[in-house]
């Protein structure tokens, strides 16, 4: 039998608590390998999604509505390639803001640039620039949790590509680099894909295992414009929608 974690929509984590007032929920859509992340604050009730995906809007509304939280923010890591945003719909359905870099040229409520913070109660999300898989990729860092949200930029014993869009493999390489594995080692990382059944990982795991970042830059820019992946199936459609904040009308 195969030791591979059921791919189920909703997953638990044990990971990243510590504090009761915070409430945290990975959810996985099996059709674009996304993870969505559910993070808030119990006690003030204000939390937000990170990288909601179109399709799965009514099971992440539905999860914010049983836990009595109240949608303050739909943040995007970066522009996705391989599926449409949530956050479009669900601004419309709850009147959450959409949240998104300044440096991705897309459209948003609220712009972030690096250093800024999004605070929901009790708990601040910091961005950290993470360029490379397309110039505006953010990767998220929630301090008090000892856990960071990587978008694309980092994925668990990988990291994404860099054929399309403005991506760079060296660009890459110094952002992960510097703004992900220079965090403290014991820090939680969660990436916006998994294609192998992965959840999560740490910084000190990824420093010494990922099979691309722990090389030098040379040979990681030579393993990148090697990669020969396929094109991802909604790239046509999927761009030019999250420029806009996903399907608005
Ligand atoms: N088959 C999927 C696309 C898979 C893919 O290209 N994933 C991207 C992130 S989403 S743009 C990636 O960076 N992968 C890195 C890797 O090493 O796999 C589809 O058709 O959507």
């Amino acid at each position: 039998m195969m030791l591979r974690p059921a791919l189920s929509s909703i997953r638990s984590l044990s990971s990243c608590i510590g504090n009761p007032s915070f409430f945290f929920r990975q959810f996985f859509d099996s059709e674009t390998s996304t993870y969505t992340y559910l993070l808030g604050d119990l006690v003030s009730k204000e939390c937000i999604l990170i990288d909601p995906v179109l399709e799965q809007v009514a099971r992440d509304a539905q999860a914010v509505q049983q836990t009595g939280l109240k949608l303050k923010f739909a943040l995007n890591t970066h522009v996705h390639a391989d599926h449409i945003t949530g956050t479009g719909l669900l601004k419309k359905e709850t009147g959450c803001k959409s949240v998104i870099s300044k440096c991705s040229g897309a459209q948003a409520d609220l712009y972030l640039e690096p250093g800024d913070e999004i605070k929901f109660g009790q708990f601040d999300l910091v961005a950290r620039p993470t360029p490379g898989h397309t110039n505006g990729c953010m990767t998220y860092v929630l301090n008090s949790q000892r856990c960071a949200f990587t978008g694309d930029a980092l994925l668990v014993r990988g990291c994404g590509r860099t054929d399309f869009q403005e991506g760079d493999a060296a660009t890459l390489y110094d952002s992960v680099h510097g703004e992900i594995l220079s965090l403290p080692e014991d820090f939680t990382l969660f990436p916006a894909h998994d294609y192998k059944g992965w959840t999560s990982t740490t910084v000190r795991e990824e420093k010494l295992y990922n099979p691309r970042l722990s090389k030098t830059k040379d040979q990681f820019v030579e393993i990148m414009n090697n990669l020969n992946l396929a094109y991802p199936k909604k790239i046509d459609l999927a761009v030019p929608a999250n420029r806009v904040c996903g399907i608005q009308d």
